[in-house]
C-alpha cells in the first residue's frame, strides 16, 4: 500500500467531501485515540485552571456563557430534529429491540450518518462548559467532570464502532441537551427559574439513564445469548457504557436527592 493510500482522512475531508462513511471511519481512526489525550488534558486544565484562578478575580462571562449554552441547545435542537425521526421509524417497522441492535443506514444515510457523527464531536467543545466554571470561580463538581470526560471518549469509541445502540443514546441525549443548555443559557442571564424546572431537567436527566441502562441490561443478555444474530454491539461498548450507565444513574439520583429532597444545593459547594 502506497503512503497517500494509507494517510487517514482529515476532518476537512469529513466536513467538505460528500459524506462517506468510509471517509469518516478513517478520520475517526486518528481521532479515537486523540480523544483519550483530549480527555487527559482536560483534566490536567480543570486541576491547574483552579490553582491559578485561586488568587485572582471570576472572570465576567455571562453574556458569553449565554450565547455558548444558547449555541448547543441550539444544536442539540437540529440534531435531535434531525436523528429522532429515524428512531421513530425503525422503532414502528422493526420494533424495539431492533431500533438497538440493526444499524439499517443509520451511519451511511448522509443525513443521520453526518448529524450523528456532529453529536460525537460536538462533545469535544462540550468540555468548555467546565472552563466556564473554572474561569467563574464556581464549584466544578465530581458529577459534572466525570461526566464530560466519560461521555466524551465513550460518545466517540461507540460511534466509531457502529453501534445501533447509538440511535437511542443520541435521541434521548439530544432531547434532554436542548432543555438543559436552553435552561442554563436562562440562568447564565441570571433570570430566575422557579425550582420545578430545575427539578424537571434532572428528572428527565434520570429517565434517559434508565432507559439506558435497561437496554445495556438487555443488550449484555442479546449478546451473552447470541439471542438476535448481528446484533450490532460489541462487548467494548458494553463494558464501557455500562459502567458509565450505571454510574450515572447514581450519581444523577443523590443529585436529586440531595437539591430536591433535602434541599441543599450540590452545585454551590464541592461534595
Ligand atoms: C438542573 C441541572 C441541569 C442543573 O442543576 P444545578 O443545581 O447545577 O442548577 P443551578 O441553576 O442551581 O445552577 C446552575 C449553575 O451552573 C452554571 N452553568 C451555566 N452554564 C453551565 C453549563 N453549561 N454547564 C454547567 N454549569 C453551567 C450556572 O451559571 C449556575 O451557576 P450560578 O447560579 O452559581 O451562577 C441538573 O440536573 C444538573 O445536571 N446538575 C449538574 C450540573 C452539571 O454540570 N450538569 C451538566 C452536565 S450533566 C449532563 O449533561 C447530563 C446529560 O448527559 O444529560
Amino acid at each position: 500500500m502506497s503512503a497517500q493510500t494509507s494517510q487517514a482522512a482529515s476532518l476537512s475531508d469529513v466536513l467538505t467531501k460528500p459524506w462517506n462513511l468510509d471517509q469518516t471511519d478513517s478520520y475517526m481512526s486518528t481521532f479515537v485515540p486523540l480523544s483519550y489525550k483530549i480527555m487527559v488534558g482536560y483534566l490536567i486544565t480543570i486541576y491547574f485552571g483552579q490553582k491559578l484562578m485561586a488568587h485572582r478575580k471570576p472572570f465576567d462571562l455571562q453574556n458569553t456563557l449565554a450565547l455558548w449554552n444558547f449555541g448547543f441547545s441550539l444544536f442539540s435542537g437540529i440534531a435531535a430534529y434531525k436523528l429522532i425521526p429515524e428512531l421513530v421509524s425503525v422503532f414502528m417497522k422493526d420494533g424495539f429491540v431492533a431500533s438497538y441492535c440493526q444499524n439499517e443506514t443509520y451511519y451511511t444515510d448522509p443525513s443521520t450518518g453526518f448529524w450523528g457523527w456532529a453529536f460525537v464531536m460536538s462533545k469535544a467543545p462540550e468540555l468548555g462548559d467546565t472552563m466556564f466554571l473554572v474561569l467563574r470561580k464556581k464549584p466544578v463538581i465530581f458529577m459534572h467532570w466525570y461526566h464530560h470526560a466519560l461521555t466524551f471518549v465513550y460518545a466517540v469509541v461507540t460511534y466509531s464502532e457502529h453501534q445501533a445502540w447509538a440511535r437511542w443514546s443520541l435521541a434521548l441525549n439530544l432531547a434532554v441537551h436542548t432543555i438543559m443548555y436552553f435552561y442554563f443559557a436562562v440562568r447564565a442571564l441570571n433570570i430566575q427559574t422557579p425550582r420545578p424546572v430545575a427539578k424537571f431537567i434532572t428528572t428527565i436527566q434520570i429517565v434517559q439513564f434508565v432507559i439506558s441502562c435497561y437496554i445495556f441490561g438487555h443488550l449484555v443478555f442479546i449478546k451473552s445469548a447470541n439471542s438476535v444474530p448481528g446484533c450490532a454491539v460489541s462487548w467494548n461498548v458494553l463494558s464501557i457504557g455500562g459502567l458509565m450507565y450505571i454510574s450515572y444513574l447514581f450519581l444523577f439520583a443523590k443529585f436529586f436527592y440531595k437539591a430536591y429532597i433535602q434541599k441543599r444545593s450540590p452545585t454551590k459547594k464541592n461534595e
